[in-house]
């Protein structure tokens, strides 16, 4: 039997990596793992779906607690991962996928190791611009995700596999294709 992975989505903010990864693995079995997160939901962000999203009181407490495998704080939220969540999915045998920054993406490998394999996607920075305005973001969004573009791109480097998100069928295929390497077993 296959061992567990972790496929972790990390690369520049606003690459599409939330919107391509569930794509890619609905009906696959590999379970989202979403992060908690101390900022409140943004316009069309459903609960639950990429973040459960918790108060500031609540974010501490559970952090004091041991709560979390691993957090970040951005700007001025705090995101993290919730052990107990990784751990019981990691325990029954199923793989799963995260969504991480480059911090929580080595954190994450140097705990698992290579189960931990880390998919960067990007887009450069117009791009990034173009379709977060056609999609009426708002401009403090844009600038903060542009704002850690410089320091979020060079991780590319370090990552396992690496896709420029142009056609989102493209990556959506590519991101099947390297799962699947992972997950069907050698002849
Ligand atoms: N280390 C770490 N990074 C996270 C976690 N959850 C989300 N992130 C990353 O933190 C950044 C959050 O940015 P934000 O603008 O709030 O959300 P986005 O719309 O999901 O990109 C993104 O790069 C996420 O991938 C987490 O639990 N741990
Ligand atoms: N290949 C693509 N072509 C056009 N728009 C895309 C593509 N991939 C993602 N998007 C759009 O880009 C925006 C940012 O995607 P998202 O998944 O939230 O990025 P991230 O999780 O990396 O911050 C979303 O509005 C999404 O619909």
């Amino acid at each position: 039997m296959n061992k567990p992975y972790l496929f972790i989505f990390t690369g520049t903010s606003g690459s599409g990596r939330k919107t391509a990864a569930h794509k890619a693995l609905e009906n696959s079995g590999i379970l989202h793992i979403p992060s908690c997160t101390d900022r409140p939901p943004r316009d069309k962000e459903r609960p639950d779906q990429d973040y459960r999203y918790v108060s500031k009181e609540k974010f501490n407490v559970l952090n004091q607690n041991g709560f979390f495998t691993e957090t970040v704080q951005i700007d001025r939220h705090r995101y993290g991962i919730g052990k107990r969540y990784l751990v019981l999915a990691l325990n029954a045998g199923n793989s799963v996928y995260l969504v991480l920054n480059r911090e929580g993406s080595d954190t994450i490998r140097r705990i698992y190791g290579e189960r931990a394999i880390r998919i960067f996607l990007y887009v450069d920075k117009k791009t990034v611009s173009e379709r977060l305005e056609s999609k009426g973001t708002s401009y403090e969004i844009i600038d903060s995700y542009l704002s850690h573009y410089s320091e979020e791109v060079t991780y590319r480097k370090a990552c396992e596999h690496v896709i420029e998100n142009r056609s989102l069928a493209s990556t959506i295929e590519q991101i099947k294709k390297i799962v699947n390497s992972y997950l069907t077993p050698a002849p």
